[in-house]
């Protein structure tokens, strides 16, 4: 689009997403295939001689999935009729028409690393779909699993500091309300650390108590609007009477930050910041630990049956608020495709309606921030708001740490300061954002 900076992609040698791509991407996928090979006697044992055959045939299909990437071979369109299967065949000619180099076909290591990289899970996909009777086997699933019970002790503290607050939460005066707000804030936007398509896959669960560690991680969030989502909320608190406020939350990892997102959504209902609050997850399994709605229901119902009393009154108010309709889950196509959410009026007009009832949107995670900003080199002063291009349901927030080359909104030298002192500041997931567009 004319005005707006070149993509990021594996074109460039040595950047975050050329490693990505050559190293990180074929690890998932060899994780992936050691992952159906485990399972064979489960499907053997389920569905007989045909489990084995259709294991065999999703290996096949993600050895030869890997084959290609790993030989940048043209990236081909989708052919298992799925309900996204047009509009990612039409994106892909899309892709094809901007090229203008070689022999006109996207590629893996040429076209916008946004695009290929959600390409690939969307092959990983396809390749289960095309192996029934397994064909609803989430290779993730394991790992979301272990990531949930690998964390087990900071999801007590949380929940037991969760539990303990709501007992006094109406005798707090608007200070400490405003604290506590910050602090479920924090716990949120540090529960984004513990994805697990950055390590390749492997266990990245939270092992110490969060709450204990805020104030020595406060230095290392680079843009910090917190004060604008409490005088948007505390505002609607004071003037809606009856009248509901609506907290929408793009979710991002299952597991530990699942919890934190859960944590906070309990927490603006029982301060009365919100009212109603609005969940989006993944129709299908996502950049590895990406939350689904299985995954969204299998986690409250584990939380609830936890031995731990705090814990299991968490999952069981979890449980209560989803009976009554306080918190709402939605599913949409449109979060597994591979367009910038400048696009997502045209391309889901219903999603994008939906979002405007919001009187505000939390963006989680990396994958939100480089779609909301397009994935692109902008300079790291740009206003975010020029970023988003036009992309503005309702007031939004991106609760973030930084993951991928693309960062905006800083101050002047803030960036270059930084990228002197730690060259690894953008993509190590140490530093992280909550900004927001008014
Ligand atoms: O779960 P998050 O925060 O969206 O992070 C996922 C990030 O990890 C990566 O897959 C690392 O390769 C990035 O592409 C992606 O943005
Ligand atoms: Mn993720």
């Amino acid at each position: 689009m004319a005005g707006s900076p070149e993509s990021l992609s594996g074109q460039d040698v040595g950047s975050f997403a050329y490693l990505t791509i050559k190293d990180r991407i074929p690890q998932i996928l060899t994780k992936a295939i050691d992952t159906l090979h485990r399972h064979k006697s489960e499907f053997f044992e389920k569905h007989g001689e045909e489990g084995t055959e259709a294991e065999k045939k999703a290996i096949s299909l993600l050895s030869k999935l890997r084959n290609e990437l790993q030989t940048d071979k043209p990236i081909t369109p989708l052919v298992e009729k799925f309900v996204d299967m047009d509009i990612w065949n039409r994106y892909l000619e899309y892709q094809q028409s901007l090229m203008n180099e070689g022999d006109g076909k996207p590629r893996w290591f040429y076209s916008p690393w946004l695009f290929v990289e959600c390409y690939m899970y969307r092959r990983i996909h396809e390749a289960v779909m095309q192996s029934p009777p397994i064909n609803d086997f989430d290779v993730f699933q394991e790992s979301k699993e272990q990531n949930f019970f690998e964390s087990q002790d900071s999801i007590i503290a949380l929940c037991s500091y969760l539990q303990e607050l709501k007992r006094t939460v109406e005798e707090l005066d608007e200070v400490q309300l405003k604290n506590e707000f910050f602090k479920f804030l924090q716990v949120a936007l540090w529960g984004n650390k513990c994805d697990l398509s950055l390590s390749g896959g492997t266990s990245s669960s939270q092992k110490s108590n969060l709450m204990n560690s805020l104030e020595d991680l406060k230095p290392l969030i680079l843009v910090n609007h917190m004060d604008h989502l409490w005088s948007l909320l505390s505002k609607c608190k004071k003037t809606r009477e009856n009248a509901p406020i609506r907290v929408d939350i793009v979710l991002d990892n299952s597991g530990f930050e699942l919890i934190t997102d859960l944590v906070l959504a309990d927490f603006l209902l029982a301060s009365n910041l919100a009212t109603k609050i609005h969940f989006y997850g993944k129709t299908i399994p996502w950049f590895v630990s990406d939350t689904t709605k299985h995954d969204f229901n299998w986690l409250i119902e584990q939380v609830k049956h936890s031995d731990d009393k705090w814990m299991s009154k968490s999952g069981a108010d979890w449980e209560d608020h989803i009976k009554m309709g306080r918190w709402i889950y939605h599913d949409h196509i449109f979060w597994t495709l591979p367009h910038e959410y400048c696009a997502m009026s045209q391309v889901a007009p219903d999603l994008y309606a939906e979002l405007q009832k919001a009187d505000l949107i939390l963006f989680k995670g990396d994958l939100n921030y480089r779609k909301l900003t397009g994935d692109r080199k902008w300079a790291f002063t740009i206003p975010f708001h020029q970023a988003l291009k036009g992309f503005h349901p309702a007031p939004l927030c991106s609760v973030r740490t930084l993951k991928a080359e693309v960062q905006v909104g800083l101050q002047p030298g803030q960036g270059e300061e930084l990228a002197a002192s730690e060259p690894g500041w953008l993509t190590t997931g140490k530093y992280g954002v909550l900004q927001f567009d008014g």
